[in-house]
């Protein structure tokens, strides 16, 4: 029984065998081509078609390109055509069945001994090691053809030979394998593992399970024991396969939640994303409507702005326009030198007038005198305009002689008897900056200055300083003039300066009167018929403000620069230059004499006439005519009071006309407009005497010295009427001193004749004289024919002295 039972299993055993190679030929045939053996080889002709290694290393790099780097050929067939041909040696072959195996075991899978493939070593289970590796091969070709997975299946002689049980984590070890060769990670490829494994696992199982008992039903009553013991292991392998089988079942549900869970999520999120662009697609679409509307919007703006546009452009100031404004780090210097021109001009006999005008600490003071303490190159205008006419009096000393005069006047909150009258001001001849130097220290110790907020030494008051200047020259010809440095105190807001009591009173004066200023200005600007001259002291204020803006001064700054391009505006008449020829002098001094001799009964002839009548009711209202008046009463040769008087407008200085008599007076004179509304067109300048006192009385009633008088005075008329026809050629300036030449040049006027006169009057600088010379009233024939010169027209101011 047992050795028929041991030759079935031999038979079976060989048939199997014989049947795993066949298909082991048949797939190499597949893969490499003809082997050159049967179908169906025997275990020799199958080993000995193997043994050179070059159908294994070419079936492997069929399946794996490169696996067997070089395989060494047999090229047979070559030897018949050259007989050179050598074939290689049996341990060249060699060398392909090695680099085979080497193959095999990097790809892992099952190999031999080289020795199997050995004629003489054929023995069984040699042949079918090789078998099994070239079967393992064709696995895995197909799982790779596939893409799927390797699963080498032993040969079951191998495995009944080994009657070896399986060691249980055999399963999960395979698995692990399979998952090295496969190339993926994820949960799905687990699961594909997982569901490919476990068919396999129980197929292995099986196998092993049916030939354990075949081996033990053919086996002896002996082996009994050993049956059991199988059943035993089997037992337990398979509650250990159960076992291996739950967890992977607890596995596989476990990857399954979270693979819902994913899922879950997976959608969850899809469906925020969806809701999101959502939302940017519908700000989109927002985003679109907005640019549309915007567009239409400015496209109607267009529209109601119409098809015309006005636009402004500023353009640049001209340099003739400036206002000059000096920065913060402009030196005393850099200021005098704007000045300096001006200043020089006073040595020629002009009127000059620089005012310091700005708010309070704005640095007024310190522009025209200089600091407390101050040291050389600190020194105000007032000094280096005194230094500088002091060098011009020394470069002309040899052609003309000057003097010069100071005095400095304060206004301290307008303080003044019946509105005129000023602190006394004494005049001082100046000789070297030092005099004046000691001078201005003396008036800058008696000015009124108090502490405010703003400046802790804020001037109170308005300070004058004013310099005469006489010059004779070699040929008695006479130059004077006034220039007046002028110090204004502060416009202030008291909210800020914080000042009470007299301070504040004090402000209240000061913005009064710079207020008034700023009026008179405006007037001026405007060309006003009425000048409030008579509301302040002050009559006019030019000065830009010095000094960079604060922030906080910025309205104060922005006002003072607008008032100082009002200023700008006004439009000023020539400058008059006071000179003086020798001639001049003299026929002045004439004129004095008659003018006493013909007295006052012919003064009051005269004013019966109809003429007169015109002339004195236009006076009441005079024209537009701009005066500073300054009379001075000191010893000097300017003048003879004590008192010194300041007038802001002309008639108001004529009411002290009888006390004034024989003063020295220095004017200004301005006729804006001749043609006066309030005259009707006769346009009646203001003239002022230059009284000249005169000792003996001049009986005018005596008719011998009568005529005598009155031929004298043709005599002067003759020579004064010689130099107005050579005037007369010369073409009329428009804004000569007067300012009355185009008012009385046409022929056929009335009053031609009396402006001719005025006009000889302005010639011989005794425009002023108030000499009345009627050639009715006094007989003299044809007065008013072309010839002979007409009498002059009074001063205005005299009539209204008079009658006052
Ligand atoms: N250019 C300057 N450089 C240096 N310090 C200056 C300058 N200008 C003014 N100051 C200083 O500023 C302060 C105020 O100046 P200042 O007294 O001259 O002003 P103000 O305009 O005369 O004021 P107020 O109107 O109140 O009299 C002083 O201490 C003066 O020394």
């Amino acid at each position: 029984m047992t050795g028929l039972h041991e030759f079935n299993l031999a038979s079976r055993k060989a048939e199997e065998a014989a049947a795993r190679r066949f298909q082991a030929v048949q797939w190499l045939q597949s893969v490499v081509g003809k082997l050159g053996i049967p179908n169906q080889p025997s275990e020799k002709e199958f080993v000995s078609c193997l043994r050179n290694g070059m159908i294994l290393c070419n079936a492997i790099n069929k399946i794996h390109p490169g696996a067997v780097s070089k395989v060494v050929e047999s090229y047979s067939h070559l030897h018949s055509f050259n007989r050179d041909y050598q074939p290689p040696q049996a341990y060249q072959y060699f060398e392909n069945v090695r680099n085979f195996l080497v193959a095999l075991e990097q790809l892992r899978l099952p190999g031999f001994e080289a020795s199997d493939l050995e004629k003489d070593n054929i023995e069984s289970g040699s042949v079918s090691k090789v078998v099994d590796c070239i079967l393992g091969l064709k696995a895995y070709h197909e799982c790779k053809m596939s893409n799927g997975f390797y699963k080498h299946i032993k040969t079951p002689t191998f495995q009944l030979n080994a009657t070896k049980v399986n060691h249980p984590l055999s399963a999960s070890k395979t698995a692990r394998n399979l998952e090295r060769n496969d190339c993926t990670d994820s949960e799905s490829d687990k699961l594909k593992v997982i569901t490919k494994l476990l068919p396999d696992h129980s197929l292995n199982s099986e196998e092993n399970f049916d030939e354990n008992l075949i081996s033990l039903e053919n086996g002896s009553e002996s082996s009994k024991i050993l049956l059991h013991k199988t059943k035993c292991n089997h037992k337990r392998l398979l509650k250990t396969q159960e076992n291996e089988l739950a967890v992977l079942k607890t596995l596989f549900i476990e990857t399954k939640q979270d693979f819902h869970e994913f899922l879950v999520d997976l959608q969850r999120y899809l469906m925020e994303l969806g809701n999101q662009m959502q939302e940017m697609s519908s700000a989109a679409q927002g985003y679109y409507k907005v640019v549309e509307e915007n567009r239409k919007l400015y496209n109607m703006v267009q529209d109601l702005k119409g098809n015309i546009r006005v636009f402004c452009r500023v353009r640049p100031i001209f340099n003739s326009e400036m206002n000059g404004v000096f920065g913060p780090t402009s030196t005393q210097d850099d200021v005098f030198r704007e000045t300096q021109p001006l200043i020089r001009s006073v040595m020629d006999g002009y009127n000059v007038c620089i005012f310091a005008y700005g708010q309070t600490g704005s640095g007024k003071t310190y522009t025209m005198s200089g600091p407390p303490g101050r040291s050389s190159t600190q020194l105000g205008i007032n000094y280096l305009a005194l230094s500088d006419l002091f060098q011009i009096c020394d470069k002309r000393r040899d052609m003309i002689t000057y003097e010069i005069y100071v005095q400095m006047v304060e206004i301290y909150n307008e303080q003044e008897d019946d509105g005129l009258s000023l602190p006394d001001a004494t005049m001082h001849s100046v000789n070297s900056t030092m005099d004046v130097l000691q001078l201005m220290e003396a008036g800058e110790v008696n000015r009124a200055v108090s502490s405010t907020s703003m400046n802790n030494l804020s001037s109170r008051s308005h300070s004058i300083f004013m310099v005469h200047g006489r010059g004779e020259d070699t040929s008695g010809g006479t130059i004077s003039s006034c220039l007046h440095l002028v110090d204004l105190a502060g416009s202030e807001r008291v909210d800020k300066s914080e000042v009470t009591g007299d301070r504040l009173k004090e402000a209240q004066y000061i913005n009064k009167s710079l207020s008034c200023l700023g009026d008179v200005i405006s007037a001026l600007a405007q060309k006003n018929s009425h000048i409030p001259y008579r509301n302040s002291k002050l009559t006019l204020l030019l000065q830009d403000a010095l000094g960079g803006p604060e922030e906080d001064s910025f309205g104060e700054t922005i006002s003072t620069l607008k008032f100082a391009q009002r200023v700008s505006s006004v439009e000023l008449s020539a400058a008059y230059a006071h000179k003086e020829t020798r001639e001049v002098i003299h026929l002045k001094e004439q004129i004095e004499i008659l003018k006493k001799a013909l007295g006052t009964e012919e003064w009051n002839k005269e004013m019966k006439s109809p003429l007169s009548r015109q002339i004195a009711t236009t006076e009441i209202t005079p024209p537009r005519l701009r005066r500073l008046s300054i009379e001075n009463g000191i010893k000097s040769p300017l003048a003879s009071r004590s008192a010194q008087i300041w007038s802001l407008e002309g008639l108001k200085s004529y009411k002290k006309d009888e006390t004034s008599k024989g003063d020295p007076i220095m004017e200004v004179h301005q006729l804006k407009n001749p043609l006066s509304p309030v005259n009707g067109g006769t346009s009646i300048p203001h003239f002022q005497l230059m009284q000249t006192p005169v000792k003996a009385e001049v009986d005018c009633r005596t008719s011998g010295k009568g005529s005598h008088i009155r031929k004298s005075l043709r005599t002067i008329g003759k020579l004064i009427n010689g130099s107005e026809k050579r005037k007369e050629n010369v073409p009329e300036n428009p804004r000569s001193p007067l300012g009355v030449s185009n008012h009385f040049s046409g022929a056929k006027s009335p009053h031609t004749s009396n402006a001719k006169t005025l006009r000889r009057q302005s010639l011989t600088g005794q425009e002023r004289s108030s000499i009345r010379v009627d050639p009715v009233e006094n007989g003299i024939k044809g007065a008013r024919d072309a010839k002979t010169p007409p009498p002059p027209e009074r001063s205005s101011s005299k009539i209204g002295d008079k009658r006052a």
